[in-house]
């Protein structure tokens, strides 16, 4: 059987022997194939550069004459620095290479020489990383550099790239059928290859890269979008057909009209809930922007069709608060709400659980309580799950098993940038409520270091005595719990004082009893407490419209996403709302994510910046993100040729030609290989 080109062994490739093919291996790079698409990491540009013009810092390339003597010295451990003065143009520069005093025999005084390096313009020196004698020619200026491991070199990963370049470079199989690349404007496989190992011009390089990024996203997304097709085909769900009158009757009962995103994602939820495939749908949306209001549209629908509904949400907190906003909504219309959480017990239980198998109730609301084995439903149609990635797999399964195959609907305030939406989520839909509310302002944010804090209390104080409330945010004390009870007990006993009998401050940490904090909400809910001191246990849910002020002390020990979450719990009135960080950050990275809280309330924008800041492994931790290794795509900076890829990829895996036509024979060999086509897991 004729070996493809590209799966023939590194052994056939000229130059390559067994010490070589050993030496490869450590690098995973064992065939024809591995070694053409192990990418240079980065270029070294040695077009000449004029120093007049060039920056502090830059890396340049010069050609000048040696103009003194060459002297190398010894320091540290077998340490050297050798340096010489050099004429380039008009400039006398000083050349210095560190660990390089071998090249001191081969230069004399007066020889020309091209020298590349780091351009320091405050002392007028280039600390060198290559040397070549004479005028380096000007084809070579771009030059790839690979990232090597310890004893595989740039330089022999560039010899043996080049000889297997010229032995298979021609029978380079084209995965991408000419329509494509016209479409998109792609260089060929083969002239990507080439320009990314020998560039022609940094031109050559962009376009290349963009032709191998489409490439890889492609590859990744038609595995997703396979697995998501047989998934939906493998799973069967129930379909509930909601009349459109429904979610009128409910929308026109609400005070306010819905955002055209909440009109949008209700119109993908019934879509979902009327097709016999199971639902895989998750609904990311910011803080206030209406998630509650979009699941209660979706619930109604679905009980006016007969059905029993469910809402399962992480604590009892969150728990609480969505139950008073449904019934606030559903009741009027008819519908009964009621509470499965760890708090109902005995009789009242038992009574409710009899009325819930009974079909009476027609919406449930809880914690985990609700996947209790004596929790029984007559006929759950359709679930949904807050905050979802705190609840696992299994747990989600059971809830769905509650009914015949129930359509679960998953719902995160967790701004998932749009990019890892597409990639980690990529085997769901993703509804996005980009969008808020007309009437809410954005948070004034305001970041002050902790020697402010009399100012910043005077300020609370202006608000307090407009009647409003503020929350004052204690952070964590990783070395221990009572630390960090400690840290509010602090901050509650200096507010107290400072307050005095002006206003009342209550106090909520996570070593409260369930019923403590009820009461602490209670009274803060009611304004009978204007100032909250709490530990982050109120970042999820806590809805106190009358709050317009949230303070938070060592606000650079939080993340930006916890940040945004915790400053969500204000301005959830009509009312201009504030927050202050205080914050003295050690780090440019702490400084800089207190800027990005003063400049933007969007978190979808604040999660790009966190992911930026943070990369995607550190995101997500580099398991659960499932995050393939791209060879040149990133998911961040290419999240546009991302999201095309996989629109591209959601349309092939359903068209005929895609399965037919020869032209796409080499993506349909790469699914079959990768087990993509025989339903198996992604790996
Ligand atoms: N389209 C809208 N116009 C005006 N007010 C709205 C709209 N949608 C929701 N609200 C109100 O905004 C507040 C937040 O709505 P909701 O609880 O649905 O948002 P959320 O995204 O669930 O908030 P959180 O993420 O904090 O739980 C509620 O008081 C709700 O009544």
């Amino acid at each position: 059987m004729n070996i493809r080109p590209y799966e023939r062994s590194i052994l056939d490739v000229h130059g390559i022997g067994e010490e070589k093919a050993k030496l490869f291996e450590g690098l995973k790079l064992r065939t024809v194939g591995d070694l053409l698409e192990y990418f240079p990491f980065r270029y070294e540009d040695y077009k000449l550069k004029d120093l007049q013009t060039a920056e502090h810092d830059e890396r340049v390339t010069v050609v000048g004459a040696i103009h003194s003597e060459p002297s190398v010295r010894y320091y540290g451990k077998k340490k050297n620095r050798l340096s010489f003065r050099m004429l380039v143009g008009r400039l006398l520069v000083t050349v210095t290479f560190f660990n390089r005093g071998f090249l001191k025999n081969q230069l004399s005084l007066g020889a020309e020489v091209t020298v590349s390096g780091k351009w320091d313009r405050h002392r007028m020196t280039i600390t060198g990383t290559e040397l070549h004698k004479g005028v380096m020619q000007q084809e070579q200026t771009i030059e790839p550099v690979y990232s090597a491991s310890g004893t595989v070199t740039s330089k022999m990963l560039k010899a043996a790239i080049s000889s297997a370049l010229k032995q298979f470079g021609a029978d380079l199989p084209e995965p991408l059928p000419e329509a494509v690349r016209t479409k998109y404007k792609l260089l060929n496989k083969q002239e990507t290859v080439q320009e990314l190992h020998h560039p022609s011009g940094q031109h050559a390089i962009k376009q290349a890269r963009r032709r191998m990024v489409y490439e890889e996203f492609l590859y990744f997304q038609l595995k997703m979008q396979l697995f998501k097709k047989n998934q939906r085909e493998q799973n069967s769900g129930q379909s509930i057909y909601i009349k459109s009158e429904h979610i009128h009757t409910f929308t026109s009962s609400l005070p306010f009209p819905l955002t055209n995103a909440q009109q949008r994602v209700i119109q993908e939820v019934i879509k979902d809930v009327a097709s016999p495939y199971q639902m895989n749908r998750l609904l990311q949306g910011d803080v206030g922007s209406g998630k509650t209001v979009v699941a209660a549209a979706c619930l109604y629908g679905v009980i006016c069709e007969g059905y029993q509904t469910a809402l399962m949400v992480p604590t009892e907190i969150l728990a609480e608060q969505h139950l008073e906003s449904l019934k606030s909504w559903l009741e009027p219309l008819g519908k009964r709400v009621e509470l499965f959480s760890g708090s109902l017990k005995g009789k009242r239980r038992r009574e409710l659980l009899e009325e819930l198998a009974e079909g009476r109730i027609d919406l449930a609301v809880g914690t985990h309580a609700l996947i209790q084995d004596d929790v029984i439903f007559k006929n759950l149609g359709f679930a949904i799950t807050d905050e979802q990635h705190r609840f696992g797999v299994n747990q989600r399964r059971q809830l769905r098993n509650k009914g015949q195959h129930a359509d679960v609907l998953f719902m995160t305030a967790t701004p998932i940038p749009r990019t890892l939406a597409i990639s980690v989520f990529g085997d769901m839909d993703v509804s996005i409520l980009d969008e808020m509310p007309a009437w809410r302002k954005p948070i004034e944010t305001y970041w002050a270091k902790h020697d402010m804090l009399e100012r910043v209390l005077g300020f609370v104080e202006k608000e307090l005595t407009q009647g409003r409330q503020a929350y004052v945010i204690c952070p964590l004390i990783e070395e221990s719990e009572m630390l960090d009870v400690q840290n509010a007990l602090d901050v509650h006993q200096i507010l107290t004082d400072y307050f005095k009998d002006r206003f009342h401050v209550g106090l909520m940490h996570g070593r409260l009893t369930s019923e403590e904090k009820d009461q602490v909400m209670e009274s803060f809910d009611q304004n009978q407490t204007q100032v909250l001191v709490s530990t982050t246990v109120v970042e999820v849910g806590v809805n106190v419209p009358n709050a317009t002020m949230m303070v938070i002390y060592d606000a650079d020990r939080f993340g930006l996403a916890q940040l945004h979450q915790l400053r969500g719990r204000v301005g959830r009135g009509s009312a201009q709302s504030y927050c202050v960080l205080l914050a003295d950050p050690k780090t440019e990275n702490g400084r800089e994510r207190m800027r990005i809280m003063t400049e933007t309330n969007d978190g979808f924008v604040l999660s790009e910046r966190d992911l930026e800041l943070r990369g995607p492994g550190d995101f997500f931790g580099a398991k659960q993100s499932g995050l393939p290794d791209f060879k040149v795509a990133d998911v961040v900076h290419d999240y546009r040729t991302l999201e095309v890829a996989r629109q591209d990829a959601s349309a092939l895996v359903e068209s005929n030609h895609f399965w037919n036509d020869p032209e796409y024979s080499v993506l349909r060999d790469y699914l079959k290989t990768t087990g993509a086509l025989d339903q198996g897991k992604l790996d």
